[in-house]
């Protein structure tokens, strides 16, 4: 778990973010956004509609899917783009995945490590606070 300035609209406090790795050699990227929406309404998100970067209570995202032989899913569905169209941008989403996966590679803008190198995340890396004090609990 990373503690994380607002990113976007920075009216509003600090994030936790935090990235997962899952592996479902049977599930489509549909599958995965169904599963993080479904994580969300479970978790009774709240957020203001009228503030695209502003604050709400969860927001599970999908930010590269690859099928069973390795390869990118690419994809420009508004419902579900992919990878996601920000994620290069944002040390927020950068970060914890390099840290879980230090060899990540991002379709499209190349290795994580890299893109954390180079601007924009670069600048906004060094506020990415771990709290290893919060873990996130399993339900089942
Ligand atoms: N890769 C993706 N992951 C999650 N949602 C996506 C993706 N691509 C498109 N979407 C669509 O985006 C819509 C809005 O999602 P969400 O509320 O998470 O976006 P946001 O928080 O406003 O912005 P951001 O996507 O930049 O975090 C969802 O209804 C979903 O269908
Ligand atoms: N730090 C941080 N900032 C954000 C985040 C987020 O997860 N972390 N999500 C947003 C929604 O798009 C907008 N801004």
């Amino acid at each position: 778990m990373y503690e994380t300035p607002p990113w976007g609209d920075p009216d509003q406090p600090s994030y936790l973010n935090a990235a997962v790795v899952v592996r479902d050699d049977a599930a489509t990227a549909r599958d995965w956004l169904q599963r993080a929406q479904t994580i969300e309404t479970a978790e009774g998100r709240v957020r203001d509609p009228e503030r695209q970067f502003g604050p709400r209570t969860l927001d599970v995202d999908v930010i590269a899917v690859f099928d069973a032989e390795g390869r990118p899913v690419r994809g420009a569905d508004p419902e579900l783009t992919l990878p996601h169209p920000r994620a290069h941008l944002r040390a927020f989403v950068l970060k914890p995945w390099a840290d879980l996966d230090p060899a990540a590679e991002l379709p499209g803008h190349g290795p994580v490590a890299a893109l954390l190198r180079a601007e924009p995340a670069a600048s906004d890396v060094a506020a990415v606070r771990e709290r290893p004090d919060l873990r996130i609990q399993s339900a089942g």
